[in-house]
């Protein structure tokens, strides 16, 4: 069947965050036939929901596959074997499918396996989540089997999301978005976890919390907000991010063993190292501008709009410095893998990593800043028990995603996710 004047009808299988976020962009982009399903005991509820509108509910992704131009899976990376197993035979003649799925090894995989010849795959991927803009956000997309044309096709239906088109292949993908995001997440998975197991949340102390500690504390608050699968798809799935997890833990714990240890010359050399390497300004010079480009987050004015509770008139009554371990293990983490995190920003750049990368950033680009955190490490003891517990905790994390276990995954996920 040929595509009419209204353009192509769009069918969406899996209506959870994203297939619901994506299913109402459509509409509001004028989109006139929005076919959708969820697994068939929601078929009702969606019906309700959407009576109405250009959205229309189906029982099953059958009935989705055989009606729609452009058909997208958005379900749990963990479920799209047997989603496409079921679904894919029925995919309409000459028909487009994408998947939304985070890691793409098992989406290749199962499009390759159960899609029929005779249809054509151009996959996406918003790198954000459900309810950030989709405006100047990167949208990947991957032209996997088809004519050209097919991309204009996919170009046009998402034209109304006003994202960033990023082209890239499958294999690119999943190397790319292992770079940006898998250590990302164990960072900020650990911080929550160390905080759970201390039972000390930062917004429940009265020290006033400003800057870097206020942007750990936000993106740790939204990433154990989302749906633990999400993570342990990519962390677990993704063929390069076990070994970045555990590079993690090994420089967080080899950071912190210095620190404890007292061997004072051999952490700087190696933190001034890290800085050297990945960001490129030399021990002895300040950080600058790099390649032109101004700094992610500009000043601790920027930071301190988000502060947690009120600030102090005098600096003795402000917090004490740390050593910013988990930012330290960063850098020291990208170093040792090779990574350079700003030839990415472009391409994979999520509002999570451009976050994470701009506080790394802020706090390296100071010498002072930076001597300060290696010397807490070495001296301060009020924090050192908050160090441990993020030592922990990443180990932990590396170790959950080492034995590529969901259900422990979404244990440890949901035991801390439970207390916030
Ligand atoms: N959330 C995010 O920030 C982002 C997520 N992604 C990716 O997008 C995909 C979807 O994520 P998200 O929307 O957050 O997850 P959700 O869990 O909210 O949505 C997935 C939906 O698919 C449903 N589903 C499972 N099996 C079937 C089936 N056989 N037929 C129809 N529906 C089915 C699920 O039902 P049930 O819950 O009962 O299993 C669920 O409602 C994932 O692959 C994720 O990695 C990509 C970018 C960002
Ligand atoms: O910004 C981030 O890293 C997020 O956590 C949101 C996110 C989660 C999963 C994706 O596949 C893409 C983006």
């Amino acid at each position: 069947m040929a595509i009419t004047d209204d353009g192509p009808i769009i069918g969406i299988i899996g209506m959870g965050d994203m297939g619901r976020m994506y299913a109402l962009r459509f509409q509001a982009g004028g989109h006139k036939r929005i076919y959708v399903c969820d697994k068939p005991e929601r078929y009702e509820e969606l019906v309700e929901e959407f009576r109405g509108t250009s959205i229309h509910p189906l029982p099953s992704g059958h009935a989705v596959s055989r009606l729609s131009d452009l058909i997208i899976y958005s379900v749990e990376t963990s479920a799209i074997s047997s989603v496409v197993a079921a679904y894919g035979p029925s995919t309409k003649l000459g028909a487009t499918v994408a998947g939304q799925t985070s890691v793409k090894l098992p989406e290749k995989v199962a499009f390759e396996k159960y899609l029929p010849d005779d249809v054509d795959i151009v996959s996406i991927h918003s790198l954000h989540g459900p309810s950030v803009t989709t405006e100047g956000q990167p949208l990947v997309i991957i032209h996997h089997r088809g004519p050209i044309e097919k991309v204009r096709l996919v170009e046009d239906v998402f034209r109304s999301f006003k994202s960033r088109y990023v082209y890239l292949s499958y294999e690119e993908h999943d190397k790319v978005t292992a770079n940006t995001q898998a250590v990302t997440h164990a960072a900020f998975l650990s911080m929550g976890t160390a905080w759970r197991n201390s039972a000390s949340y930062p917004w429940e102390t009265t020290r006033y919390v400003s800057g870097i500690e206020v942007v750990k504390v936000n993106i740790t608050l939204r990433i154990y907000s989302a749906k633990w699968h999400v993570y342990a798809g990519l962390a677990i799935l993704n063929p390069s991010a076990q070994s970045q997890i555990q590079q993690y833990a090994r420089s967080t714990t080899e950071l912190f063993k210095l620190m404890v240890e007292g061997k004072g010359e051999e952490l700087s050399r190696r933190v001034w190292a890290a800085r050297e390497d990945v960001f490129g300004w030399k021990e002895e010079e300040e950080g600058g501008v790099r390649d032109g480009r101004a700094p992610i987050l500009l000043s601790e004015d920027v930071l301190d709009q988000f502060s947690l509770g009120q600030k102090p008139e005098k600096e003795t009554q402000r917090e004490s410095p740390n050593s910013h371990l988990s930012l330290l293990a960063m850098v020291d983490c990208w170093n040792a893998l090779g990574i350079r995190p700003f030839e990415h920003l472009d391409v994979a750049g999520t509002p999570v990593f451009m976050l994470w990368i701009g506080v790394a950033e802020y706090l390296f680009r100071s010498r002072q800043l930076l001597a300060s955190a290696i010397s807490a490490g070495l001296r301060d003891r009020v924090h050192r028990p908050e160090d441990i517990e993020f030592c922990v905790a990443a180990r932990g994390w590396s170790e959950c995603v080492s034995f590529g276990n969901f259900e422990l995954y979404q244990r440890r996920f949901e035991e801390t996710s439970s207390e916030f």
